[in-house]
């Protein structure tokens, strides 16, 4: 491992349980009217801010003059609308921090995730829950955590508390959910290798993407909204590739996590809309923990994911990760159905 990012990948890894504990715990008592619907239709709970704010505290204690771009905002935490909120929050975070934070710092904590990224320096990106659907419904989430040097992701760090430890057999079903234990986490450094490891133990495991090379062998893991990933186009593409296996359906970057392990072969994520943007937080650490484990990811055009822009991918479209082997096919099939003026 290098030396340079051991402290980093530390305390990232640190901050992704913490964070991992206060969703459990939160989703164990979660109660009507602590879920919140942001402008963009999307919902956030009391889990997201308080998985922003103990992350953010870590990072801000270890590295303080690191910047962080992250998804949510203290916004509907303030003053008296807030309050109730606010005060929910406060106690789910300060279980889980060795210093308790008082309302105000709660606040500043939360809003540290505010910088706006680009193409130099060093900056985190966090998604505090992502797959917020997933998590409400009990299903997949993950708390994503990456750093971003000069627009480059460095360290991933994944908390998948609902995803099986053990990789999804072939009989798994449309949610992932097979019994066992469960609980992972996936961290990935660039140049060094993806591994994986329990909730509960440190003890790493290297992991790798499958060696599937015949693409009608191989099985697509993608999006349970088909708002977020064309469910149709990737049916074309299935079609196009004669693939026959049912495609894994999940949410969050656990996708990706299940194609760095050889769970799945392809993760799709084909625009459903002309206008929506990816944002930066949804796809740093998954990527990164793709290409370490022996995979490639691109956009549909077949360009690198650009994390340089800002909070936003908005120099890409859409994402295809696969095997390095079979990477160049899907990737045409995927334009191939994209360039047909006919499809519906
Ligand atoms: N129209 C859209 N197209 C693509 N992604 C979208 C979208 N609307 C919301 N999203 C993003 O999709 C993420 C979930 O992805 P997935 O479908 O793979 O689980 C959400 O993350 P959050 O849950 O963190 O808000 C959100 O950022
Ligand atoms: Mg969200
Ligand atoms: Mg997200
Ligand atoms: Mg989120």
């Amino acid at each position: 491992m290098s030396a340079t990012l051991a402290a980093e990948r530390r305390v990232a890894v640190e901050a992704v349980l913490q964070a991992c504990r206060v969703c459990q715990k939160v989703f164990n008592h979660l109660v009507a009217g602590e879920t919140i619907i942001k402008d963009d239709r999307s919902p956030v709970t009391v889990a997201d801010y308080s998985a922003q704010a103990v992350v953010n505290t870590y990072l801000a204690e270890h590295f303080p003059q690191d910047l962080v771009v992250g998804e949510e905002s203290a916004r509907d935490l303030q003053g008296e609308v807030g309050r109730a909120l606010r005060e929910k929050v406060l106690s789910l975070s300060n279980a889980v921090l060795r210093v308790p934070l008082t309302e105000s710092k709660l606040l500043t904590a939360i809003d540290r995730g505010s910088y706006g990224g680009g193409p130099r320096g060093r900056h985190w990106t966090l998604d505090p829950i992502d797959g917020t659907k997933g998590f409400l419904r009990g299903d997949q989430f993950a708390v994503c955590l990456a750093l971003i040097e000069d627009g480059e992701v460095r360290l991933g760090v994944m908390g998948c508390p609902n995803l099986p430890a053990a990789h999804l057999g072939q009989a798994a079903q449309a949610t992932a959910s097979p019994p066992g234990e469960r609980g992972c986490l996936f961290i990935a450094e660039k140049g060094h290798g993806a591994f994986t490891r329990s909730l509960v133990s440190d003890v790493e495991t290297r992991i790798h993407v499958s060696d599937t090379r015949d693409c009608r062998d191989a099985r697509f893991c993608e999006s349970v909204e088909a708002a977020h990933s064309s469910h149709s186009d990737a049916s074309r593409v299935g079609q196009d590739l004669g693939i026959t296996q049912d495609s894994i359906r999940m949410d969050s970057q656990c996708k990706y996590g299940c194609i760095a392990r050889g769970d799945a072969d392809i993760y799709l994520r084909l625009p459903a809309s002309a206008t929506y943007v990816e944002k930066i937080w949804d796809h740093a650490s998954g990527a990164l923990l793709v290409e370490e484990a022996g995979g490639i990811v691109t956009d549909v055009d077949g360009k690198h994911l650009d994390f340089s822009r800002g909070r936003f991918l908005d120099a890409n479209r859409g994402v295809v990760a696969a095997n390095a082997r079979i990477h160049s096919e899907v990737l045409r099939a995927v334009q191939k159905v994209l360039q047909n003026p006919e499809r519906a």
